[in-house]
């Protein structure tokens, strides 16, 4: 503990100043800025009492905040020691908090979709079930994350959500008024309708349920400034594709498809769609390419080969805008295994070929200028008669 060598009573300025160094653990902002502070007391003998707001009661991260609060107020001058007492927010303050959160904006406006708006916002889409798409969406976004952008993930896989799992995240989201506060874990905002379902209950919902759903991660989760939003959609056709091209008419769509000929119709099929809701098609990855033989480096190619090329040019000639592969990704225990204990293979294998695949394709996607091209511009064009 830091003590003023003139034994002098540690100045309100410098507690304040102190106090706005500690960010609330989920919101990412200063506890100062929050309105989380409700008061400082400053005794001659240098001791120092904060009492702090919680969001709301039972608040997941009391601890946390404690234990920041006392650090950065034990390191003032002139500070002989730190209580920190908790108090919750009424509803009033809570209001208020949200309101301050959205920046006067409207309740229920999805940002992503709002003119103006920088995320670069990417839905990732598979034909089939399987093909590693949540693996793929999981491990781009803590690729770049750990290339330091701010990084989002909706894990709109209604009926298999398994991001959570994959990036590690555990427990509920907290709520304050109706924004909803992403965890985050690998430094990625994750929000899943698996932690809102009870234990692994599976979810039977209808199309505008779905719809419903979709709406409030994009609107009532409070994601900040994100460079990066990853939206990771059921596989096939259905409604949720549908929805986000309503929701986030500037996302664009990454397609995910295995080397396998079949599995490559229904990933072109899914890619289809976005002709019809006039969405960019940025790329496609081909995951399960090859496995290295594990006795003489081989590549075998358990599911044939050339799927990613021939998705990318049934797209190329569907869409007429050119539609690259942009990497492909080999099998590897590893990324399994990094799927099951929550911990991304370009993370626990960053130099694995599957890794270096991923953190290529995390390269070139989130290392697109942010900027307006391929937003929607909110023209409808005129039909001809
Ligand atoms: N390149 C790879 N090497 C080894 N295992 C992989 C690879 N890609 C995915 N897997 C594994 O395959 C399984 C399916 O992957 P994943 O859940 O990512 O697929 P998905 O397309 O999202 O499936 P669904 O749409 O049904 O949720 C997982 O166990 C995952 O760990």
């Amino acid at each position: 503990m830091a003590t003023d060598i003139h034994g002098s009573a540690p100045t309100a300025d410098a507690v304040r100043a102190a106090l706005a160094t500690v960010n609330d653990p989920e919101i990412h902002k200063p506890i100062t800025d929050l309105g989380m502070v409700k008061s400082v007391d400053i005794a001659d003998d240098g001791t120092v009492k904060v009492a702090v707001y919680l969001t709301v009661s039972g608040c997941p991260m009391r601890e946390t905040i404690t234990t920041n609060v006392t650090t950065a107020v034990e390191g003032v001058p002139g500070v002989t020691g730190v209580t920190v007492e908790l108090d919750v927010m009424s509803d009033e303050q809570r209001k208020e908090l949200a309101g301050n959160l959205r920046g006067g904006t409207a309740e229920r406006e999805v940002p992503f979709a709002q003119p103006g708006s920088l995320t670069r916002v990417y839905a990732v889409a598979s034909g089939k079930g399987g093909v590693g798409k949540s693996s793929v969406t999981v491990n781009l976004a803590a690729a770049m994350a750990a290339d330091g952008l701010k990084v989002g993930v909706v894990d709109a896989d209604i009926y298999g959500h398994s991001v959570p799992r994959m990036l590690g995240v555990e427990g509920r989201p907290t709520q304050v008024e109706n924004m909803i506060m992403p965890p985050s874990s690998h430094g990625v905002k994750v929000i899943s309708i698996g932690m809102f379902t009870p234990g692994n209950a599976p979810v039977v919902w209808r199309g505008p349920m779905l719809h419903r759903a979709l709406q409030q991660f994009l609107a009532d989760v409070y994601w900040g400034d994100l460079d990066v939003l990853l939206l990771d959609l059921p596989p096939g056709t259905g409604d949720i594709a549908i929805s986000v091209a309503q929701l986030v008419p500037n996302a664009e769509i990454l397609v995910v498809t295995t080397p396998q000929q079949a599995a490559a119709e229904v990933a072109e099929r899914a890619g289809s769609i976005a002709v019809q809701t006039h969405q960019k098609i940025v790329g496609v990855v081909e995951n399960m390419s090859g496995m290295p033989c594990p006795h003489c480096d081989e590549i075998v190619d358990v599911f044939g080969s050339g799927g990613g090329e021939r998705v990318a040019e049934g797209l190329t000639r569907t869409t007429g805008a050119t539609v690259p592969v942009l990497g492909q990704i080999p099998i590897d225990v590893r990324l399994r295994e990094g799927g099951d204990d929550g911990r991304p293979v370009v993370l626990s294998h960053p130099d694995s070929a599957a890794a270096l695949a991923l953190k290529a394709i995390a390269g070139k996607l989130g290392g697109r200028a942010r900027g307006l091209a391929g937003m929607s511009l909110g023209i409808t064009p005129r039909n001809k008669f």
